[in-house]
């Protein structure tokens, strides 16, 4: 009910209903008859009994031990009587689409006051239009399936395709021809690494990590080696269907066997005697979205050394959920390869050429994945600055203890420096060709993927520490925390890991040394 339309109070009629049979509250301006809800309160009784609660304003003492969202839930929406007259509810939860006006919850470029050499009015415009339909489309799907475990729900697969959303996230380039995205607010010759950065930003901000793999993360790193190197034929054929979400593709090339060490692989793809097929057994594991996936692009041994072949699901392929830290919303599987028959025209690049399809998709995928950290890094910092102003210890704000200040330093020096450098690497994509960019900044984006998921690592355990035993606890206050700490490590194993990455930026760098470089 609107607030307008709610029935008056004043404060001193409240509180004469303040007994166990007879027990109102006050939060943020509306009255809440809790007489009978008192009982199933998850809180329990006793502290709503309280001197200083019953029949009183307990607005502060509310919101250091409850989200917003409780308000918002119909069954507790139903509580409210009235309102104090003359006042106005003065706090207020998510608001779909809007930008945060708290610290550092947004980037300089959406941060009123604030200059960007990057970005146009046009990626502004785009970023409203995208934080929009993430909020209303994606964010309570992402806490449903989180929660259930099962696939992101079709409906928002259906939508994001018809703004063309899939084509959108794996980067500008031929595919996006003749399309229309996102309603016509960008033209396919306009759309630049930086609207592709705002949409994987986004999308990190309203979405839970399980589900954000599970929303076809598969198809941006399995996809391109399709649309980079496969045959007319097969991008003519997979390419659509993936594109409209009706299939859903996976990469599949980590194995129990071996992981970073590619040429450790075992899976083996051999040739059919008449030399039309190939033969393939193996197995591989965690793939993400490879439970439901259609289609596996995936790497093998073969004669010549290292192959990337697509698969499609049919005999002798066989997928099994691998239940991880995160949910299984993101179909993470195991998969075997038992003399699975798939046509010599699904090779994907030239035959023992994999490592270079390989190579030229890291470059992108370990990219997008530095944008999502960056992100949810400063999704974290919004929680622990609402936190530790909401939280009184001692009778004043938690952050008036300068040890937490000190936590909350590092965590905006780290998110800022992250994103300042992903920038910087956006806009010399935006700049080279595909062939210059994977020559010039496959170090830097190793390097910058390795930093960020380090901070991302610094900055969940710092938030544990400033939320205590609710960044522990998955329900509640603390419940993002505790899931972003659950998560983290996927962001830095994924795509490679940590140390083998920054490892990959020393040799990339150590490769350009001058030999007539002296001290
Ligand atoms: C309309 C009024 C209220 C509603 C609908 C409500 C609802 C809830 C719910 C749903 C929870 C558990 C969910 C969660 O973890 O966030 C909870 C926990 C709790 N509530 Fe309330 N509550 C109300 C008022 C209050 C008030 C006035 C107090 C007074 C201090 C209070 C104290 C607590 C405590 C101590 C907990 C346990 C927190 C924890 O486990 O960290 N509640 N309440």
């Amino acid at each position: 009910m609107a607030s307008q339309q709610l029935k008056q109070f004043s404060r001193e009629e409240v509180a004469k209903h303040n007994t166990p049979d007879d027990l109102w509250v006050i939060i943020d301006a509306k009255v809440y008859n809790i007489s009978r809800f008192k009982a199933m309160h998850p809180g329990g009784l006793s502290v709503l009994l309280d001197d200083e609660i019953a029949g009183q304003d307990a607005t502060e003492a509310f919101f250091s031990l409850h989200r917003y969202e409780v308000l918002e839930k119909p069954q507790y929406q139903r509580l409210v009587i009235g309102i104090i007259e003359g006042e106005k509810p003065a706090i207020h939860g998510r608001i779909a689409g809007e930008l945060s006006k708290v610290p550092y919850a947004e980037p300089t470029w959406l941060t009123a006051g604030y200059h960007s050499p990057y970005y146009t009015e046009n990626h502004r415009q785009f970023q409203k239009a995208v934080r929009k339909f993430f909020d209303e489309v994606v964010y309570y799907d992402s806490i449903d399936r989180e929660a259930d475990g099962k696939r992101p729900s079709q409906s928002v697969i259906d939508q994001m395709a018809a703004l063309n959303m899939h084509a959108m996230r794996m980067g500008p380039g031929k595919h996006l021809q003749s399309r229309v995205l996102m309603n016509g607010l960008v033209t396919p010759e306009q759309f630049d690494y930086f609207h592709e950065l705002i949409i994987t930003q986004e999308f990190a901000r309203s979405s839970l990590r399980g589900y954000g793999d599970g929303l076809l993360g598969g198809k941006v790193i399995g996809l391109p080696p399709v649309l980079n190197f496969g045959s007319e034929e097969l991008r003519a054929r997979v390419v659509p269907e993936v594109l409209a979400g009706k299939k859903f593709i996976c990469l599949a090339i980590s194995e129990a066997h071996a992981g970073s060490d590619v040429m450790g692989l075992q899976t083996t793809a051999v040739k059919s005697e008449d030399g039309k097929e190939w033969i393939i057994n193996g197995s591989k594991k965690w793939i993400t979205n490879g439970t439901f996936a259609d289609y596996f692009t995936i790497g093998c041994k073969t004669e010549d050394g290292f192959t990337v072949i697509l698969v499609e699901r049919g005999p002798g392929v066989e997928t099994k959920q691998i239940k991880t830290s995160y949910s299984t919303t993101a179909g993470t599987a195991y998969i075997t390869f038992d003399n699975v028959r798939v046509p010599v025209g699904n090779t994907l690049g030239e035959e023992g050429g994999g490592i270079f399809v390989m190579l030229s998709n890291f470059n992108h995928e370990r990219w997008v994945m530095c944008c999502a950290s960056a992100r949810s890094q400063r999704s974290i910092i919004e929680e622990c600055l609402k936190w530790t102003t909401q939280r009184k210890v001692f009778g004043k704000p938690l952050h008036s203890q300068a040890v937490i200040r000190a936590k909350l330093a590092g965590m905006m020096s780290r998110a800022e420096s992250v994103q300042s450098w992903l920038e910087n690497i956006t806009y010399q994509m935006c700049n080279m060709s595909y062939k210059q960019q994977a020559g010039k900044l496959a170090g830097p984006i190793a390097l910058l993927k390795s930093y960020s998921t380090s901070c991302g690592q610094d900055t969940a355990r710092d938030a544990v520490q400033v939320f205590g035993g609710r960044g522990i606890t998955q329900s509640g206050m603390g419940k993002f925390i505790e899931h972003y700490h659950r998560t983290i490590p996927f962001d830095s194993l994924l795509g490679g890991a940590e140390d083998v990455l920054a490892d990959l930026g020393v040799r990339q760098a150590l490769r350009g040394m001058p030999k007539d470089a002296r001290l």
